[in-house]
């Protein structure tokens, strides 16, 4: 069977809650493009540490996961899911417990180095013209050559009012704080709050959900030259 040719690549990086994963998802369903959510992975795998009881602050322990964690994700907008292994842990991977875990997992670099290999392989494996990639490294490590790559940014206040309003077991304070040290944890391990050369931001605090799909789906057009919907 012919190979088709490479899809086109739009990566788009930010912190928690500036609305990447919902307006990539809504971007990839609009322009017929898959959609791959990286923080998925380090989620899944940080589930798997407390499934195991494995420390996540043992780098080696945590590396040594990576050899049984059998990973897989939708790229298909429409049907998204995350199973390790024969477990459906599409909503385990958003609990309070794991997002405590995540940053720990994600720092440790044998982790990162496996994650971005599966990342580039799952992209450039798509059965569709493009696909959208979100995440926090994305622009500068998983995908620089990326065609389109896009930092989303929101205000402090924006990201926790979104976040507070999704989460409704915990107080908006204790998300607001769960937020806060999770972006402090993981900004020292990459840069995604300012855009890296050529990355254009795109500042969701004043747009609205629809406003902010138009703003990334413009860059898309503008950037590539096409026009997909
Ligand atoms: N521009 C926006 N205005 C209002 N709410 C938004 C906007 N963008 C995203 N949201 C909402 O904010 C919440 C957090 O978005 P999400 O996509 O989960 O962010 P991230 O993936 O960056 O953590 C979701 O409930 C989403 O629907
Ligand atoms: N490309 C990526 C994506 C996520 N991550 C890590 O994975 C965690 C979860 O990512 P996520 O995108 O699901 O987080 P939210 O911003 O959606 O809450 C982050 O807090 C980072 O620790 C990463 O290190 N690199």
């Amino acid at each position: 069977m012919a190979r088709h040719a490479l899809p086109t690549l739009v990566a788009i990086d930010g912190p928690a809650g500036s609305g990447k994963s919902s307006v990539s998802r809504a971007a990839a369903r609009r322009l017929g493009f898959a959609y791959l959510d990286t923080g998925a992975a380090y989620r899944a795998l940080a589930w798997l540490a407390l499934d195991r009881n494995t420390d996540s602050s043992q780098a080696d322990a945590v590396t040594a996961l990576l050899k049984d964690f059998d990973y897989s994700i939708g790229t298909d907008p429409d049907e998204y899911f995350v199973t390790v292994g024969e477990t459906d842990v599409t909503d385990a991977i958003r609990s309070p417990e794991v997002s405590a875990a995540v940053s720990a997992v994600a720092r440790v670099p044998e982790v990162r180095g496996a994650l971005t290999e599966l990342f580039r392989s799952l992209a450039a494996n798509v059965d569709r013209p493009g696909v959208v990639v979100e995440g926090r490294d994305i622009t500068t490590i998983v995908a620089p050559e990326a065609e389109v790559r896009i930092l989303l940014t929101a205000s402090e206040e924006a990201r926790m009012t979104r976040r507070s309003a999704e989460i409704t077991t915990q107080s908006a304070e204790t998300v607001a704080e769960q937020l806060r040290s999770r972006d402090r944890a993981d900004s020292q391990v990459v840069d995604f709050m300012s855009a890296a050369d050529g990355v254009i931001t795109v500042d969701s605090t004043h747009l609205d959900f629809e406003q902010t799909i138009e703003a990334v789906i413009d860059v898309i057009h503008t950037r590539t030259k096409r026009t997909f919907e």
